[in-house]
């Protein structure tokens, strides 16, 4: 596809979220955490949004807010312009573990959204074939689950997670558990069904390179608030040569200073 095609195709027709003043607090035995803190948010549609932050500051928590499983404090989280009430299907999710049915072969986790919501088999069975190649797990179909490696399971949640077209994908550190060749391989699948698609990609993580390589936009989540919000504008494909570039480098060195300095005492 050609930049020029890509924009247009990626073009932002409003916004995928709208998040005002957001406050979330736990009861602890302790006292009260509020690890959100009046945290304002927009994100349009199409963009690929990757939220960094020191440990314990509350990405986590605002992406379960951002999916409806959580519900704020106090604040507004709209998405796809309606309020976030709970779950749905346009809003899809991949988390850190493995959150397959390891006991459905392949093919079934990838065509389980569909089903369970009823689809009709002649409209998701395409997409589902469609998105087991895309993916790279083509020959795999009737593997259980057990049966594959670590990335082949995540391929296989991205699948599905596809599958289920959702307008929005939130992603709470998916690769964080992948040895470095495995996130890199995956990080181009992802890219590529990004492109295919125009979703909206909203993705946590704790990885400043993975940040640079994949994101439009990087924000900071600190202190319970955005305390930085950079647009990420370098041409894409981004090769291992981002790796050595002085400005990819300055961002690099920026945010983790950020990162830094933000940190809680362990
Ligand atoms: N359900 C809960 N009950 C009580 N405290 C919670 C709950 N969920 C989160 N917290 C607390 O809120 C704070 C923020 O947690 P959160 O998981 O959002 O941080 P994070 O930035 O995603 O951290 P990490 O990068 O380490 O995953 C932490 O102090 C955490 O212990």
């Amino acid at each position: 596809m050609t930049d020029t095609a890509a924009a247009v195709r990626r073009a932002p027709e409003g916004l995928a979220f709208r998040i005002r003043d957001l406050v979330v607090s736990f009861g602890t035995g302790d006292g009260v955490v509020t690890p959100l803190q009046g945290l304002d948010l927009e994100v349009p549609r199409g963009q690929f949004l990757c939220i960094l932050g020191p440990s314990g500051q509350g990405k986590s928590t605002l992406l379960r807010c951002m999916t409806g499983l959580q519900a704020p404090t106090s604040g507004t989280v709209e998405a796809l312009g309606a309020e976030v009430e709970g779950p749905n299907a346009s809003l899809g999710m991949v988390f850190q573990q493995d959150a397959i049915p390891m006991w459905l072969r392949v093919k079934d986790n990838v065509s389980f959204g569909p089903r369970m919501r009823g689809v009709p088999q002649q409209e998701w069975a395409p997409r589902v074939e469609h998105f087991i190649d895309a993916v790279g797990l083509r020959g795999r179909e009737r593997a259980w689950p057990r049966q594959l490696s670590g990335g082949m399971r995540k391929r296989a949640a991205i699948a599905a997670v596809f599958a289920n077209d959702p307008d929005v994908l939130l992603m709470d550190e998916p690769f964080g558990s992948l040895d470095y060749f495995t996130r890199a391989t995956l990080h181009n699948t992802l890219l590529a069904l990004w492109e295919e698609t125009g979703k909206t990609i909203v993705f946590v993580t704790h990885d400043v390179d993975e940040a640079l390589k994949l994101a439009d936009r990087i924000v900071v989540v600190s202190n319970g608030v955005v305390g930085a919000d950079l647009p990420v504008a370098f041409e894409r494909p981004r090769t291992d040569g981002l790796r050595t570039d002085p400005e990819a480098d300055a961002m690099r060195r920026y945010l983790l200073e950020e990162l830094e300095a933000k940190a809680m005492p362990q």
